[in-house]
This record gives structure tokens, C-alpha cells and sequence, in this order.
């Protein structure tokens, strides 16, 4: 495969929301770029960028690496500007979706990138709220040093679980705090005063059956 190249724009006032199902971060950038390694000769642009965990930090990750599980994974969404008129549209086709998944490892520094999200939480605590990420967000300071990574084509990990999905998972975690991902979990998965703590919103991994899985080690 051809390297995989990418760019991004630092923003300020980033969008974040609590979905109901965890925290999402609205950040379509058509100034950035993602192409080469399993893309083909088309480009992808940032759309959005969001995060499973788990009750504990034995698991929480999208995907597992032998059997392993990670106590987090996020997720960098990009869609196919070169074929594609809207995320929307691209989200219908196999090669409409390219995400970079990012494995955490639980660690004793906490991750400054990571940090400016949990500083917003407290104001969307509950299903609906959303608010500006004041700091300065560089998509890039959320990727591992090592950028060897997995690619396959799959799907998005929820209903309506699209086979829309190139998938790129780094094989190096990025490190993060118990005490963040606790953050995390004080989210409320309910609009109203009644609270029902996000404490888990990974999906479990399917059998990879016929699919080809291909690795670079950049
Ligand atoms: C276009 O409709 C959807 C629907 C769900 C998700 C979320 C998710 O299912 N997909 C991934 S990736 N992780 C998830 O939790 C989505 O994200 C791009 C797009
Ligand atoms: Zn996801």
C-alpha cells in the first residue's frame, strides 16, 4: 500500500455533544486530507471525531488485537470527498468512510489532547447539551508516535451498522488516565434529571469471516 498521508487544521470552538450515547466532537474540516495507504487515489476529509470505553478499563475498545481488549478506542471519521456530494451519501457505499481507530492504554500521565474534551463534560452532562471546545484541537495530537496500523473493510459499529467502513487501527495505544476515562463515564445517557451513567458504549467485536485484513508498519 501506498503511505498513508494526512493533514488537519488546528480549530478553536469545536462543537461537542452528548449524544446519549457518549461524547462526539463535530469537526468537519474541508480543509484536511486523508489519502494513500488503503484509499486508493481518493481523498478524505474529517467529519467527526468520538469515543467508546468501557465500565472498566480491562475493556472499552471497538476492536481487540488477539483476543486483547484496550480500555478505550477513538474514532477519527472521514468521508470520501473525491466520489462523494455529503457524508450522508457516502456513508451508502463501501468506500464512503475512512476511520482511524486509536486504541487507549491507561497510564499514569494524563493525555493534554484528551483533557481539553473532559473540561468540557461537566456542561453536557446530560443527552442533548452541547457546548464549544474553547481550546485549540489538532486532530494530529491525537495519533499515536508509531503509525504502523490494521486496515480492513467493515462497518459502523452501531445500527444501522453500514458496510460503508475502510478502517485504519493504529497498532499503537495512545495513553490515558483512569480519572479521565471516570469522566467519561459520568456522562447521562438521559435528557432529563434522572441519571443513567454512560458507563459502556463499546460494541463487540464480529468475526472478522471472510474478510481480508491487511497491515502497514509505517
Ligand atoms: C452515518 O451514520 C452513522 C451512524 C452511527 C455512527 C456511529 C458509529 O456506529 N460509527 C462508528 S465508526 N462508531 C460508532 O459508534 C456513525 O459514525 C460515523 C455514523
Ligand atoms: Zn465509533
Amino acid at each position: 500500500m501506498k503511505k498513508l498521508t494526512f493533514a488537519y487544521e488546528s480549530q478553536s470552538d469545536l462543537r461537542i455533544l452528548n449524544t446519549g450515547h457518549g461524547w462526539k466532537v463535530e469537526a468537519p474540516q474541508s480543509g484536511s486530507r486523508l489519502e494513500g495507504g488503503p484509499l486508493g487515489e481518493d481523498i478524505y476529509q474529517l467529519e467527526q471525531f468520538h469515543c467508546h470505553w468501557g465500565e472498566t478499563s480491562a475493556e472499552g475498545s471497538e476492536h481487540t488485537v488477539d483476543g486483547r481488549a484496550y480500555a478505550g478506542e477513538l474514532h477519527l471519521v472521514h468521508w470520501n470527498t473525491t466520489k462523494y456530494q455529503s457524508f450522508a451519501e457516502a456513508a451508502q457505499h463501501p468506500d464512503g468512510l475512512a476511520v482511524l481507530g486509536v486504541f487507549f492504554d491507561v497510564g499514569n500521565e494524563s493525555n493534554d489532547e484528551i483533557e481539553k474534551i473532559v473540561s468540557t463534560l461537566s456542561e453536557i452532562k446530560f443527552k442533548g447539551q452541547f457546548t464549544d471546545i474553547p481550546d485549540v484541537i489538532d486532530p494530529t495530537t491525537f495519533l499515536p508516535s508509531g503509525l504502523g496500523y490494521w486496515t480492513y473493510l467493515g462497518s459502523l459499529t452501531t445500527p444501522p451498522c453500514n458496510e460503508c467502513v475502510i478502517w485504519i487501527v493504529y497498532k499503537e495505544p495512545i495513553t490515558v488516565t483512569e480519572e479521565q476515562l471516570v469522566q467519561f463515564r459520568c456522562l447521562s445517557a438521559c435528557s432529563g434529571e434522572a441519571e443513567e451513567f454512560i458507563v459502556k458504549n463499546y460494541r463487540p467485536p464480529q468475526p472478522l469471516g471472510n474478510r481480508a485484513l491487511r497491515e502497514c508498519n509505517a
